[in-house]
């Protein structure tokens, strides 16, 4: 990923060859006048991702045997590393994963209110299932269940942010969390989300950079505080990141750093041993398998956009205006209907709860800043028999 304009020809980035320069320094200069959160700007075609940013919800699961031999580990520090694995290899398929080797992020396609994605990995221990809806549109918010029966694991994540243009770079404030319990030793863990900036813009090379710190707080009261810095911060090298794993009020145990998307190693601070922690290039991620197309239902990310985006993997960018419109159009056609009849949208799988968990008030300790008062929570089907008509997007 070279910000340089470099030497001779340039390198074609994927997805990019058909964006004048042109066009495209339109759009970044229109895009320093908008003010507002950016799911609210509509973007120039050229610039769409044609995947719905419910799906991105999966990309954390990609290392499925990371994920279910967390619960293999007998001490709650050591839960706690296996956690801290888990989330910093999820950090580079969520964040690096589209950006390989160039500046390509897009504009992820916007979900609607109630657009559903299902889908499955297998691992070792058995099923790893994921349930995800959206459950707000404005400002969007996806939620998302994850989990694994045999290994007792389970997941509620969602990933509301607010996002602006400083001129230079977007930036995203995510104030989503993601919670794991581990039923087998009734522990808790609540996973916070790192600010970003997508940086690159006025070269035409987007990409994801993290800064600031996260944080895994534990029932078992184990907590880890990653600090994020990239290329020009205090190391110097892209996609850096120190973890420091600790009991409340004593040292660390250990200490894990590195680049997130490259190796990094691990110190045990008592046996003043360090050993590798992980190394992402050898690493297979395993994408999703979504459950399958004819067994989903017109709700589904792919009946809603897939008319989008396969117009946008044809670069046909006039088709693509017309089937996002008649999206939007329906749905605000449906919150019309709503509001003349007085009704409110009901969510599928999801409902909000307040909670005032011991776990939360630690969470609040450690983070030292207003965390949310509550969290989307999987409660199952509500609407098991969908009636067949009842479809979000109306061609007429
Ligand atoms: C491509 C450009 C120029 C247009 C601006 C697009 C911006 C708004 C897009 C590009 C990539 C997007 C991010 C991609 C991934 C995630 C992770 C998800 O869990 C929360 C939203 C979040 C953090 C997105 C927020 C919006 C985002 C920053």
């Amino acid at each position: 990923m070279s910000e340089s304009s470099g030497q001779g020809a340039e390198p074609v980035a994927p997805g990019f060859e058909t964006i004048s320069k042109s066009s495209w320094m339109g759009f970044i200069k229109n895009l320093a006048t908008f003010t507002g959160d950016l799911s609210t700007l509509s973007a120039p075609s050229f610039i769409l991702s044609g995947t719905s940013l419910l799906e991105y919800m999966s990309y954390w699961f990609e290392f499925p045997e990371l994920f279910v031999s967390i619960v293999d580990h007998e001490h709650p520090k050591d839960r706690m590393l296996a956690v801290l694995k888990w989330y910093m290899a999820g950090l580079s398929r969520e964040y690096a994963s589209r950006n390989k080797s160039y500046g390509t992020e897009k504009k992820p396609l916007n979900p609607i209110l109630g657009e559903l994605y299902y889908g499955s990995w297998d691992s070792s221990k058995g099923k790893v299932e994921l349930v995800a809806e959206q459950v707000s549109h404005h400002g969007p918010v996806s939620a998302a269940r994850v989990h694994c029966k045999e290994a007792g694991i389970s997941v509620d994540t969602h990933n509301m942010y607010r996002s602006g243009f400083s001129g230079r770079t977007v930036y995203v404030n995510q104030i989503g969390q993601i919670r794991i319990h581990l039923d087998k030793f009734n522990e808790t863990y609540y996973l916070t989300l790192p600010n970003i900036s997508l940086e690159g813009l006025w070269y035409m090379t987007p990409y994801i950079e993290l800064y600031g710190s996260t944080y895994i707080v534990s029932t078992s009261n184990y907590i880890t505080k990653i600090d994020y810095s990239g290329r020009g911060y205090f190391s110097g090298t892209k996609n850096s990141f120190k973890a420091t794993v600790y009991e409340k009020g004593a040292n660390p145990d250990y200490v894990a750093e590195g680049v997130w998307t490259g190796t990094s190693k691990v110190t045990d601070t008592k046996s003043k041993t360090t050993s590798p922690f992980l190394d992402y290039g050898t690493m297979d991620a395993i994408p999703i398998l979504p459950r399958p197309y004819s067994e989903v239902g017109e709700w589904e990310t792919r009946h809603v956009w897939g008319k989008v985006s396969s117009a946008l993997a044809r670069n046909a960018y006039d088709i693509v205006s017309v089937e996002k419109s008649t999206v939007e159009q329906s749905q605000r056609d449906m919150r019309k209907r709503e509001q003349e009849e007085g009704v409110e949208w009901k969510r599928r799988y999801f409902e909000w709860k307040p909670d005032e968990s011991s776990a939360r008030n630690l969470l609040a300790q450690a983070v030292q800043e207003i965390i949310e008062p509550g969290y989307w929570v999987y409660v199952g089907d509500t609407q098991p028999e969908c009636k067949p008509g009842d479809h979000p997007v109306r061609r007429t």
